[in-house]
């Protein structure tokens, strides 16, 4: 077997403890790869998490890597940064370029959930290349349905985390202290797209150009 390059000796026992937990309760776990389709603030966002830890998944959400690239003003980042501004979607040939590298990772070995991608009908038949490279299939396709008038409260309260991508909301998802994430206590922010003149502009993208995407799947 081969000797590991990494000296375990420096890594906290309880992080090692952690990871053997996890890879004991992930072992069992079957291969699944999902897609969660739905309009702004529908809560793909929200239910991601908690499937990723029950399932073993890597969580692929390519608006947050979007606005990592962004924030981090990469290449990527400052061609995406325009669009994303304005609520309408980056170019398929950018994000298809980024789900390609990601979807490589090793944590990604048991499966994916894919949040907000495919979200055109060509980001769709790119990914049905990349499945058959790979050899695998889509298991299910979960389409939160949720009625336009009720998205702006949702979203106008939304606060996040960026560093992790929790999301929470003044009224329906309250921080335990007000502001901060619950986890590590560093400061929540507002979304710059998440307001209603933008939001306007990211539910008529949503249903012009992904809403087709749903039909596509039996
Ligand atoms: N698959 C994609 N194709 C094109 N643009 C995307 C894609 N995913 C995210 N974006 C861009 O990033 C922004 C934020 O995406 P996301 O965090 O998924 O927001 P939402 O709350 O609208 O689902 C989108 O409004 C769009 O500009």
């Amino acid at each position: 077997m081969a000797s590991s390059s990494v000296n375990l000796e420096e890594i906290p026992s309880e992080s090692l403890m952690n990871e053997l937990l996890r890879r004991m309760k992930c072992a069992p776990k079957p291969e699944k790869r999902l897609i969660l389709i739905g309009p702004p603030g529908s809560g793909k966002g929200t239910q991601s998490p908690i499937i990723k830890d029950e399932h073993c998944l890597c969580h692929l959400a390519t608006g947050d890597m979007l606005r990592a690239a962004v924030s981090a003003k990469t290449p990527l980042g400052i061609k995406a940064k325009e669009a994303m501004d304005k609520g309408e979607l980056v170019s398929d040939d950018l994000v298809v370029g980024i789900i390609d590298e990601v979807m490589k990772k090793p944590s990604c070995k048991k499966g994916f959930i894919l949040d907000g991608f495919p979200r055109t009908v060509a980001q769709a038949q790119k990914l049905d290349e990349m499945l058959e490279r790979q050899g695998v299939k889509i298991d299910k396709v979960l389409d939160f349905a949720i009625d336009d008038a009720v998205l702006e409260e949702r979203i106008s309260g939304r606060w996040i985390h960026p560093a992790s991508g929790r999301s929470y909301h003044t009224k329906f998802a309250p921080p335990r202290v007000p502001g901060v994430d619950d986890v590590t206590g560093e400061p929540l922010i507002q979304r710059k797209d998440d307001t209603a003149a933008v939001l306007k502009s990211r539910l008529e993208s949503f249903h012009r150009q992904t809403q087709p995407v749903c039909f596509l799947f039996p």
